[in-house]
């Protein structure tokens, strides 16, 4: 087995059910790695598939942003999070903050399933991938504290 991959995965009320059914599906995949969700979507992970998952909190309780803070502290590798295209979210702030992090700091993101497909079969997977920040000129090494 490769190296070890921290998985963050979240969805919205409306896709639990298709982002469990995908971990469930890719369950053989998913329990060589370590696994993290906000707290109602990573208790029914948990409960599914009999695996253990991190919970942070939920997401309107601010989950979405603990996950968020956990890429930027680089403890999380990858984001798997089904939000719901047809339904605004009273946290619709945290949503955006937290993909917006994710692409900040460059870490495969996939928010619908065929995403999430490609991305869990990757090569990459099994490799010590390490992650770059996308390089946004003067403005992101002003604020990077590794420049
Ligand atoms: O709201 C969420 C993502 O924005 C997910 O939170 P829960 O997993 O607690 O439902």
């Amino acid at each position: 087995m490769g190296e070890k991959k921290r998985i963050g995965l979240v969805a919205h009320d409306y896709r639990k059910i298709d982002l469990i059914d995908w971990a469930d599906y890719n369950r053989d995949i998913l329990m060589q790695h370590d696994l993290y969700g906000t707290g109602t979507t990573g208790g029914l992970i948990a409960e599914k598939l009999q695996l253990p998952v991190h919970r942070f909190m939920s997401g309107p309780l601010g989950g979405d942003l603990q996950i968020g803070a956990a890429i930027a502290e680089t403890r999380l590798d990858i984001l798997i999070f089904f939000w719901d295209p047809l339904q605004a979210q009273p946290h619709d702030v945290d949503v955006k903050a937290l993909l917006r992090i994710a692409i900040v700091y460059n870490i495969p993101l996939a928010c619908n399933r065929s995403s999430a497909d490609f991305l869990i079969t990757s090569e990459l997977m099994g490799e010590n991938y390490e992650r770059y920040l996308v390089d946004y000129g003067d403005r992101l090494k002003s604020l990077s504290k590794e420049e």
